[in-house]
């Protein structure tokens, strides 16, 4: 699968969300940052202004719940018109049975874990998803530096969707730049998730194509993908 790019609106200038989400048309996704001030230290916003970001732009959006009780909100999401929802494993108090109704609404269910969170013990969830994200920061905040210490659980997360043979993609989010997506690339990521690097920019669409381009050399590159 080629290298898919996701520009965090959480980089974006609020007031004028609509246009700021045309300014990346042509990204695979537009990824929407759900802060609840309880499972993170921030607050951003909800399910009415995704609603309103669907009629704003013809991009699929990537709605990542740092919420608590994403059992409850997560399939209101998916009625507001996500393509995909991302839920936290720590947050969830039974992943399962939420990625299926997420899947079961038409939308693709995806699971990410802090920094702090293993991936071995939701091995046998795997196959329950259409995308782990591997947060590269600790969640709460746009432009953190990218965390380094994560490149082995994306090696390790990537070699176990290999072991199963599975088609689900492998997301990062958190500090992935020009500097850092190389690497996120070669470990094993193909989605990429990227907000300062790419709405701090004076021409975000370029941007977006800068960063594919670098993720599809790194990932021809990368012996994971040998074969795909
Ligand atoms: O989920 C989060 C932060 O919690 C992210 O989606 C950030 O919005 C990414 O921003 P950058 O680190 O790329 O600036
Ligand atoms: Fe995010």
């Amino acid at each position: 699968m080629a290298a898919q790019i996701s520009p965090s609106i959480l980089s974006a200038d609020f007031a004028r969300l609509a246009e700021e989400a045309k300014a990346v048309e042509g990204a695979d996704w537009l990824h929407v940052d759900v802060m609840d001030n309880h499972f993170v230290p921030n607050l951003t916003l909800g399910v009415p202004v995704v609603e309103s970001l669907r009629k704003a732009t013809d991009t699929p959006l990537d709605c990542h719940l740092m919420i608590e009780d994403p059992d409850r909100w997560a399939p209101a999401y998916v009625d507001a018109g996500a393509g995909s929802v991302t839920f936290h494993v720590e947050a969830a108090a039974a992943p399962v049975r939420l990625a299926r109704e997420i899947r079961a609404k038409g939308a693709r269910a995806s699971m990410a874990l802090k920094p702090a969170t293993p991936i071995e013990p939701y091995e046998d969830l795997l196959p329950e998803l259409d995308m782990l994200l591997v947060m590269t920061v600790e969640p709460g905040f746009g432009g953190q530096a990218f965390l380094d210490i994560m490149l082995p659980k994306i090696r390790r997360t990537r070699e176990l969707i290999g072991k199963h043979g599975l088609e689900m993609w492998l997301q990062v989010d958190g500090g992935v730049s020009a500097d850092t997506i190389e690497r996120c690339a070669e470990a094993g990521a193909d989605v990429f998730v990227a907000g300062s690097a790419v709405y701090g920019k004076e021409d975000p669409a370029a941007a977006v194509q800068g960063l594919r381009r670098q993720a599809e050399e790194a990932t021809a590159a990368a012996s994971w993908a040998c074969g795909h």
